[in-house]
């Protein structure tokens, strides 16, 4: 199978999962439309891809594993709401609609982002999956950790408390390995951890995801001075309009297709010690030029 088709097939498996678990339409029927708008709104669904096949690369079976899967994709998702509420970066578009709190306001937005991340965290303990129960917890315990205040939400305060502030390349780093980089770890690692992977194995997936991470990150940031909003299904510009620092601002255009570049180069080497390492690297690098 080419890696685009496995792609697509396992992208296909994600959706299939969320729009069967958001099916029924429940009472509070504008929160659950709110939660079902932006997470069943498509977007690359990229960390439950990355975790199904970190799980295949460590000797598991990604479909065993799918409920965390969209776990994360959940979670992701409460992420990019809020992310989008006016107090925050005050976006009007994302994954090509209106952002949520545009069309269900503010309150309930917020509500729908409280809602999904504890759906992650139910979905991933009710999903009675047949595994073991350490290894579930294992993972549940690991994407507690990478969204928390150690993880992405700490590095989203890092982002806020730097809007109009000149920034320095460490901190920009800093920011960007928790906001972006956490989840993306996570990913990897939890699907390394739920297929019962070693520990070598677990040390070299986290390895692959921070450089990935990283160059996903630098990737965004060049997308919003370079993109195009009806592409990318977000506003461009938006880093410029709330004053950030990015490492756009900080290295330019050129510097930040080299350092993409060689921390992709960097991703490909982690999974040297792997048997069958060619969809992640393909993924990679498919990344690297991505307009979307
Ligand atoms: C707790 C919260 C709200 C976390 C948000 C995390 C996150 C990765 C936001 C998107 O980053 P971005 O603003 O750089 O990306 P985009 O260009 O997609 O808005
Ligand atoms: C971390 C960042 C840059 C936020 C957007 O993430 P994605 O680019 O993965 O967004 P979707 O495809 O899931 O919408």
């Amino acid at each position: 199978m080419n890696f685009a088709q496995q792609m697509k097939e396992d992208t296909a498996l994600v959706e299939a999962w969320l729009h069967e678990a958001f099916r029924e339409r429940e009472t509070r029927a504008d929160l659950y439309d709110a939660m079902r708008y932006s997470l069943l709104a498509g977007g690359k669904r990229l960390r439950p891809v990355l975790m199904l096949e970190t799980c295949r690369l460590c000797g598991g079976d990604p479909e065993q594993i799918l409920p965390f899967a969209c776990a994360i994709e959940m979670l992701h998702t409460y992420s990019l709401i809020h992310d989008d509420l006016p107090s925050m970066d005050n976006d009007d578009l994302r994954r090509g609609r209106p952002t949520n709190h545009k069309v269900y306001g503010e309150a309930t937005a917020i509500l729908a982002g409280d809602a999904l991340l504890t759906a992650a965290f139910e979905t991933m303990l009710e999903s009675g999956c047949d595994l073991p129960a350490q290894r579930v917890l294992d993972a549940a315990a690991c994407l507690g950790r990478a969204a928390g205040a150690r993880g992405m939400v700490g590095g989203q305060a890092l982002d806020m408390a730097g809007e109009g502030h000149a920034l320095a390349l460490s901190e920009v780093e800093e920011l960007q390995r928790l906001k972006t980089g956490a989840l993306i770890s996570a990913a990897c690692e939890m699907g390394c951890i739920l297929a019962g992977g070693s520990p070598e194995e677990r040390k070299a997936v986290v390895k692959y995801a921070q450089k990935l991470g990283l160059a996903f990150q630098i990737r965004d940031d060049m997308l919003d001075v370079e993109g195009d909003a009806a592409t990318l299904g977000k506003p461009i510009g938006s880093d410029a309009a709330n004053e950030k620092t990015t490492f756009v601002t900080l290295k330019g255009l050129e510097q930040c297709h080299k350092l993409v570049e060689q921390l992709t180069a960097e991703a490909e080497r982690a999974l040297d010690g792997f048997a069958q390492p060619e969809f992640l690297r393909w993924l990679a690098r498919t990344l690297v030029g991505r307009n979307n």
